[in-house]
Order: structure tokens, then C-alpha cells, then sequence
């Protein structure tokens, strides 16, 4: 079989650490895998420079994750139609709010028998409710989409510090074909079926980080960030059973369960966005601009998403953690009131 050609959608911090990966994997496979690995970027003017220009010179997304050299076979594309034009494998690791659009520019332009995968944390709203990301995308061009989600910091990953990580898809081939595109010695992939509980797994994590944020912001300790932890993972848990039935448990405890909880509670940037939302009286989009420069915080929305959800089904009170840290954001819930509401949850009754 042909080697295979590899598009990224993507280019902020984890798309950067991503492609480093894949870069440097797709040359150790010379028979699985083309050299040239395509990266959509979103152009922007850095210094005086194109991004993609000092992409494609220095080798180093200077922005969104400096401070580390990408492989030279990694080219960024300004056009997303030129970038996943004849790619066999699409990897998507935009903000969420970006893939509906990015997506319809690509329709009409996608190889036939191409396969993607997600890498994307957060859920889309549409007339139907309450939408995974993989589902938007595979509806949008026609093609299978896996999805990959895990504690994987992205500093973390391009540092290649160990970590482990997990990959859902609903076909073996397709979840193997992406493991060998990402696996490494220091980052290991979980093949599992369960992908939508992989996937919801990796949306969710972004709300309870800011829960553990906003105990870090009201100067609580260990013990009750530990409790976010164990409560986050309860509503997780119990939003699969409402709204994806057929979650398997053991997926909870996968990388893209509580692995990930743990990581994006202590390190994650969402869980600096819960900090800072206590103890200063910006705005999430100015405290969006003064943290992290250009990356985008992606629990506010989510929790958004999740609460016009619940609202609509009349689930609020079997959710609490979940519809506190969405009106801690909103400014409508003083963030004292959210250790009352850590009392009081029904997983105590
Ligand atoms: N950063 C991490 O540590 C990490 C780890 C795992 C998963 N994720 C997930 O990966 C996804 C992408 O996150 P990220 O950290 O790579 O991105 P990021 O937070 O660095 O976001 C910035 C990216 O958005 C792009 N962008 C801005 N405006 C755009 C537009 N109008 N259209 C298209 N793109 C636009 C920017 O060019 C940049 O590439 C998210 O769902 C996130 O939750 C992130
Ligand atoms: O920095 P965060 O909060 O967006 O989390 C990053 C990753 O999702 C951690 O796995």
C-alpha cells in the first residue's frame, strides 16, 4: 500500500507538540507514512512576520509553543483546502468554536477513503442538542473520525516527558493506524472502542479544572481540591448516562478519565482561569487575553454548552459542581458559595 500523507488542522499550543510527533514518526515509517506533514495554520503576523513564514524558516511555533523545534517536514499551510487537499489522514486539534467553520471551507475538497481524528476537548450545540465534535466532523466531510484525549499537557508532551493517552475508535484498523502515526517512548497510546466516552470524557475535564481552580483562587487546600476531583468524575459519570448511554466504566479510568482530571486540575490552563476568575473582576475574554496570550481557555464554553443542556432536560440539580463553575464564569454566583455547593451535593446524600 501507498504510503500514506498527513494533514493537521491545527497549529496552536497542542497542535504544535502534536505535530512534533507526528514529524518525527512519519519518518521512522517511511513505508506507512509520507515525509511532508501538512499543517493548517490560521495566519496571524508575529514580530512583523507571518506565522507560517517563521514556521516554515526557524522551525518554531514562536506564539503558541516556543521554545521548541519542530521537524523541518512539518509545513504550515495558511489555505486549510490546500493543506488537506489529498490527505489520506486529517488530525483535528483546533479550539472548538473553530471546527464548523474550518470544516465547511474543507467539504468538497477531502480524498475519498480519508480518515481523522479529533483531538479536540469541548462539545458543539446545534439544533439536535448537545453534539460531539468527532460527530460534526464526521457528518460535515463524510469520514470515519476516532478521537484522541489524555493527560497531555502540551508543554509537557513537547518536553517528552512521559505520559499515556488515549484514542477512541469505533474500528480497530483505524484506531492502530493512528496509533502508529502518534505513539512514542514517552508518550503511549490506549486503543479503546468506547469513543464517544473518551471524547466526553475530554470535554468535561476542561469544567472541573476551573472548579479546581476556583479552590485554588479561594485558598483551599489539597483535600478539597481532591473532592472537585472525585465530584467532577461523579457528574462525568452520571452525564454519560444521561446524554451518551452505553459508557463503559472502565473508560473513566483510562488516560482520558481521571489521568487527565488529575492533570488539568494541577497544571492545566483552565484551572488558572478558575484561580484568576476569583481573584480578579476581568472578564473571561480579558482574562483570556492577559493569561494566555493567544490560546484559548476552552472549559467557559464548555461549561456553557453543557449547562443550556442541562437546563433544557430539567437536570441541573443532579449537576451541581457543573452549573456552579458555569455561573462562577458568568459572574452571576459569588465563587465562596462553591465549597456550599460541594457540601450539598447529591453524591453525599
Ligand atoms: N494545550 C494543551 O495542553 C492541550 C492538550 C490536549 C488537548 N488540547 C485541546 O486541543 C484543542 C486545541 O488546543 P490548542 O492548545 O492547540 O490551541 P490554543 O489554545 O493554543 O488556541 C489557539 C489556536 O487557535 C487558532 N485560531 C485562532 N483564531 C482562529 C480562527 N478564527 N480559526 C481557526 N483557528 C483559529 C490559533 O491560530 C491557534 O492555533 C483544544 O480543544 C484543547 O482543549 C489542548
Ligand atoms: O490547559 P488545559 O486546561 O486546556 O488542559 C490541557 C489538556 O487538555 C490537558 O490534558
Amino acid at each position: 500500500m501507498a504510503p500514506k500523507s498527513v494533514c493537521i488542522v491545527g497549529s496552536g499550543n497542542w497542535g504544535s507538540a502534536i505535530a512534533k510527533i507526528i514529524g518525527y514518526n512519519v519518518q521512522r515509517q517511511p513505508d506507512a507514512f509520507e515525509k511532508k506533514v501538512k499543517m493548517y495554520m490560521y495566519e496571524e503576523i508575529v514580530d512583523g512576520r507571518k506565522l507560517t513564514e517563521i514556521v516554515n524558516t526557524d522551525h518554531e511555533n514562536v506564539k503558541y509553543l516556543p521554545g521548541i523545534k519542530l521537524p523541518e517536514n512539518v509545513v504550515a499551510i495558511p489555505d486549510v483546502i490546500e493543506a488537506c487537499t489529498g490527505a489520506d489522514m486529517l488530525v483535528f486539534v483546533l479550539p472548538h468554536q473553530f471546527v464548523k467553520k474550518v470544516c465547511e471551507q474543507m467539504k468538497g475538497h477531502i480524498k475519498p477513503g480519508a480518515v481523522a481524528i479529533s483531538m479536540i476537548k469541548g462539545f458543539a450545540i446545534t439544533g439536535g442538542g448537545i453534539q460531539l465534535i468527532s460527530h460534526i466532523i464526521a457528518q460535515e466531510l463524510g469520514t470515519e473520525c476516532a478521537v484522541l484525549m489524555g493527560a497531555n499537557l502540551a508543554k509537557e508532551v513537547a518536553e517528552e516527558e512521559f505520559c499515556e493517552t488515549t484514542i477512541g475508535s469505533k474500528t480497530d484498523s483505524t484506531g492502530q493506524l493512528f496509533k502508529d502515526l502518534v505513539e512514542t517512548p514517552y508518550f503511549r497510546v490506549a486503543v479503546v472502542k468506547d469513543a464517544d466516552t473518551v471524547e466526553m470524557c475530554g470535554a468535561l475535564k476542561n469544567v472541573v479544572a476551573i472548579g479546581a481552580g476556583i479552590v485554588d483562587g479561594i485558598k483551599q487546600g489539597d483535600n478539597t481540591k481532591a473532592a472537585v476531583i472525585r465530584l467532577g468524575l461523579m457528574e462525568m459519570i452520571k452525564f454519560g448516562e444521561e446524554f451518551f448511554p452505553g459508557s463503559r466504566r472502565n473508560t473513566f479510568f483510562e488516560s482520558c478519565g481521571i489521568a487527565d482530571l488529575v492533570a488539568t486540575c494541577h497544571g492545566g490552563r483552565n484551572r488558572m482561569l478558575g484561580a484568576a476568575v476569583v481573584e480578579s473582576d476581568k472578564t473571561i475574554q480579558e482574562l483570556e487575553k492577559e493569561i494566555l496570550k493567544g490560546q484559548s481557555f476552552q472549559g467557559p464554553l464548555v461549561a456553557r454548552e453543557v449547562c443550556s443542556m442541562l437546563e433544557e432536560k430539567g437536570l441541573c440539580d443532579k449537576f451541581p459542581m457543573f452549573v456552579a463553575v458555569n455561573k462562577i464564569c458568568q459572574r452571576v454566583m459569588d465563587p465562596k458559595l462553591f465549597i456550599s455547593c460541594l457540601r450539598n451535593h447529591p453524591a453525599h446524600l
